[in-house]
């Protein structure tokens, strides 16, 4: 087999408004990744369930209409008919109890700034339009990943949704083969490498 070295994640970017994530933890954390999942899937089916739910969970998902608060204990029934499963709690015991539950039925799980809980990790997302760019360090260090977002967001131009757009419309246009097609659009991009750019 081949040696693994660098980052071994595998990159993929999910049609969350068409999934039901379970939510456990209504905290400061919990606030946080509810915001990260939010921001890019707005239509995201989330169920929070927490003890105690914070003023600013409840403020925050006011804005949003497909999200269920339950003010309890988890529950393991919780995890019946959900899709991905992301857990903010404060409780190490409790984590670690979804986390062997959520293996039993395969389901994948985030557990908040808990690598070695994690089936999958949050990235820093450089949006522009169309345009995202999801960034991992590996869980190496999530700062640098930040910073990397924000100098990605400087760097890109505003335009490079019009391009796309421009791009999508071209394909649509063009006639030929599959092959005749790709040759076509990677001729009109070439220049994007030129030092003009887009
Ligand atoms: C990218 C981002 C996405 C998101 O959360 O939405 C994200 N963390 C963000 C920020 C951030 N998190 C932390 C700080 C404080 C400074 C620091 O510690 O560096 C800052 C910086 C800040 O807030 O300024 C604390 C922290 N985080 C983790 C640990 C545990 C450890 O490292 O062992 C600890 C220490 C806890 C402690 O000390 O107790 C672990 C994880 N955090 C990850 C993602 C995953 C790896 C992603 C990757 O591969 O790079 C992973 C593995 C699992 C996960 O949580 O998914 C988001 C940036 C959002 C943005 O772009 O604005
Ligand atoms: N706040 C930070 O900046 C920070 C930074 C790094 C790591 N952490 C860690 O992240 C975790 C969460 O932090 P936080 O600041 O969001 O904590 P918090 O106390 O604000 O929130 C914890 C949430 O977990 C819920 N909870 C606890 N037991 C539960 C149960 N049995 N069933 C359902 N919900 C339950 C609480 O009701 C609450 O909503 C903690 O383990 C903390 O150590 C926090």
């Amino acid at each position: 087999m081949k040696e693994i070295t660098g980052n071994p994640l595998f990159p993929v970017f999910l049609q969350l408004n068409e999934l039901h994530v379970l939510l456990v933890g209504g905290g400061k954390v919990g606030l946080e990744k509810l915001t990260a999942l939010l921001e890019n899937s707005p239509k995201a089916t989330v169920t929070i369930v927490a003890r105690e739910i914070s003023a600013d969970v409840r403020h925050y998902v006011a804005n949003y209409p497909r999200i269920q608060l339950l003010e309890r204990a988890f529950e393991e029934t919780d995890l019946n008919g959900v899709d991905l499963v992301v857990v903010a709690s404060n409780n190490p015991e409790l984590n670690l109890r979804i986390r062997k539950e959520c293996r039993s039925r395969h389901l994948l799980i985030n557990v908040a700034d808990k690598p070695d809980l994690c089936d999958f990790y949050l990235g820093s997302i450089v949006k522009k339009g169309n345009l995202k760019l999801g960034i991992s360090t590996n869980g190496k260090s999530p700062t640098i990943a930040k910073r990397m977002k924000e100098l990605l967001n400087e760097a890109l131009p505003e335009e490079i949704d019009e391009t796309l757009t421009y791009m999508s419309q071209l394909r649509d246009l063009l006639k030929g083969d599959f092959n005749d097609k790709v040759k076509a659009l990677n001729a009109h991009t070439a220049s994007l490498l030129s030092k003009e750019g887009i």
